[in-house]
């Protein structure tokens, strides 16, 4: 098996890369229907897995789950997940040879070896079902010609996948059918299907390709949903700390900040997050994070390059190899910082405290929605796709931090987006140690507007408030949001 993309003429890479269709909520009309009475069953039961199942059942399909044996034989959470939900739970054996769709949903570490093990148990015509391509993609594995290949990709954490759907809600996901295996021509309509029955036609469907997927889904892991939330949170606490802000507050502020700041975020974008900020927090919220985009880009770059070129796969893959030596490392570590180990103080923060409070933060999610958008569509990634990776789902990443801090964020993410989290984070913070150094309380801790008179020139002003909203991801947002009719806003602390 080699890298699927990288044996791909330019041409075709180019063409791959540049499939993006925006799918008008009219094509989901006929529901789930092409996949009623049909049996679906779900290979592994954790977080996407647990999640979808749920979703699915709820919207009237026939959902059960097969466990490799020793979860079965253990009682392990996997099992425990499916049987106190009450799903029909068995061994590839018992339920492969039935299914009519298999969904892969175990971890993309262990995709080759699943796949090679279900594959001779698949029934002639089956489908099987990915919710991220890196094993299509990055590892080139090759299918059964008679089995159709599809993804279904939310673009988003399971445990939002459901509550999104319990909301009446949805997330916005990437449909796509592997071109070495449609034999049948059915692979569409089925993944289609499967995504009502997931809630995602609610929020944004794209018609993508695996290898669009992959190459924007890990960008967007890496830089700006996991690695840089990561990178900023353990920044802005230590800083709070060392000028000698309480230690509650601060581990407050930076846990639930985040999901209250990427609230504006997600209904009005850079500028609705912006402009909860008073002007004066809004000309140095400005300033500052354009400020971190001229330090991050190179990094934000060079993560891109890696993924793109087969040089991040392939180091992770040496790592699932090693036995996951940087990953187990890394995940201890962060178990270590001074954030995580410092509860959340019984303290109230109102919901405009943390914008008046924390214009660090929105400088960085400003910094990194920005840069990943601008990177992903240098490197050929659509726009929507660009938009989806960035700027929708980091709130749905933040909420997962607001829940149990770095912790639950690196526990719900695949184990993937947790390696690619965890290298960036690595990266980034020495990057950031000078501009650090001038970061003081009014950005972070305090509220920045005390003792200021609240006056800016009205020239910066006009010319900030025009940089934000004619930035290429304002624009689309724009657009895609006005698709999101059913968007519910979230209770926060
Ligand atoms: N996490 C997320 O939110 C997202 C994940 N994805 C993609 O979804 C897929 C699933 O990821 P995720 O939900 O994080 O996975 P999890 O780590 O949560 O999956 C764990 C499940 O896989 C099973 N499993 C683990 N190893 C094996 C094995 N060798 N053989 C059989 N079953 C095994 C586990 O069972 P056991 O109890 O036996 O260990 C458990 O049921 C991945 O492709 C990922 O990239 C896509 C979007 C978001
Ligand atoms: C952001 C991480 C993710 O890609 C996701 C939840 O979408 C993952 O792989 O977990
Ligand atoms: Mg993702
Ligand atoms: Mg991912």
């Amino acid at each position: 098996m080699s890298n699927y993309f990288n044996t791909l003429p330019l041409r075709e890479q180019l063409n791959q890369l540049g499939v993006c269709d925006f799918m008008d909520s009219a094509e989901f009309l006929d529901g789930v229907n092409v996949l009623k009475g049909k049996k679906l069953v779900i290979v592994g039961c954790g977080a996407q897995g647990l999640n979808q199942g749920l979703n699915l059942r709820d919207s009237g399909l026939d959902v059960s789950y097969t466990l490799r044996k020793e979860a079965i034989e253990g009682k392990r959470d996997s099992w425990k997940n499916a049987t106190e939900n009450n799903f029909t739970v068995g061994t590839y054996e018992e339920l492969i040879p039935t299914a009519d769709v298999v969904i892969n949903l175990t971890p993309d570490k262990q995709h080759t070896a699943v796949v090679t093990a279900i594959m001779p148990l698949m029934k002639k015509g089956a489908t099987l079902l990915y919710s991220h391509g890196f094993n299509i993609v990055e590892e080139g594995m090759q299918i059964r010609k008679d089995i159709t290949v599809i993804m279904v990709a939310p673009k988003c954490p399971g445990s939002e996948v459901r509550a999104e759907y319990v909301r009446g809600f949805g997330v916005p996901t990437l449909i796509a059918v592997h071109p070495e295996n449609d034999p049948e021509g059915k692979g569409l309509a089925q993944a289609k299907a499967y995504c009502v029955g997931t809630g995602g036609h609610r929020a944004g469907v794209l018609k993508s390709s695996f290898v669009a997927e992959v190459k924007s889904d890990l960008m967007g892991e890496q830089t700006i949903l996991c690695g840089l939330l990561q990178t900023g949170s353990i920044l802005s606490f230590d800083k709070m700390v060392e000028k000698g802000i309480d230690a509650g507050y601060a581990s407050k502020l930076v846990q639930y900040g985040v999901e209250v700041i990427t609230e504006a975020l997600k209904h009005g974008g850079v500028t609705g997050m912006m402009d909860r900020l008073s002007n004066p927090a809004k000309v140095k919220a400005f300033e500052i994070s354009e400020e971190l985009k001229n330090i991050m880009r190179p990094l934000f770059q060079k993560h891109q390059d890696d993924i793109m070129s087969g040089e991040f796969s392939s180091t992770m893959m040496a790592d699932w190899a090693a036995g996951d030596k940087n990953l187990l490392a890394w995940r201890a570590a962060t178990g270590e910082t001074a954030f995580e180990k410092t509860p959340a103080g019984d303290v109230k923060i109102a919901e405009q405290e943390y914008f008046d409070n924390y214009t660090l933060m929105v400088a960085f999610v400003r910094a990194g929605v920005e840069l990943a958008f601008e990177t992903m569509v240098q490197a050929g990634i659509k726009p929507e796709s660009a938009y989806y990776e960035s700027l929708h789902e980091t709130p749905l990443i933040a909420n997962t931090i607001a829940r149990k801090k770095l912790f639950e964020m690196n526990r719900v993410i695949s184990d993937t987006a947790e390696y690619g989290c965890y290298l960036f984070d690595q990266a980034c913070k020495p990057l950031l140690a000078d501009f650090m150094t001038k970061v003081d309380t009014d950005l972070v801790g305090k509220n920045f507007n005390e003792g200021k008179d609240g006056g800016v020139d009205n020239r910066t002003l006009i010319a900030i408030n025009e940089a934000l909203r004619t930035h290429e991801v304002e624009v689309i947002g724009t657009k895609l949001r006005k698709a999101m009719t059913a968007m519910k806003s979230i209770k926060t602390a």
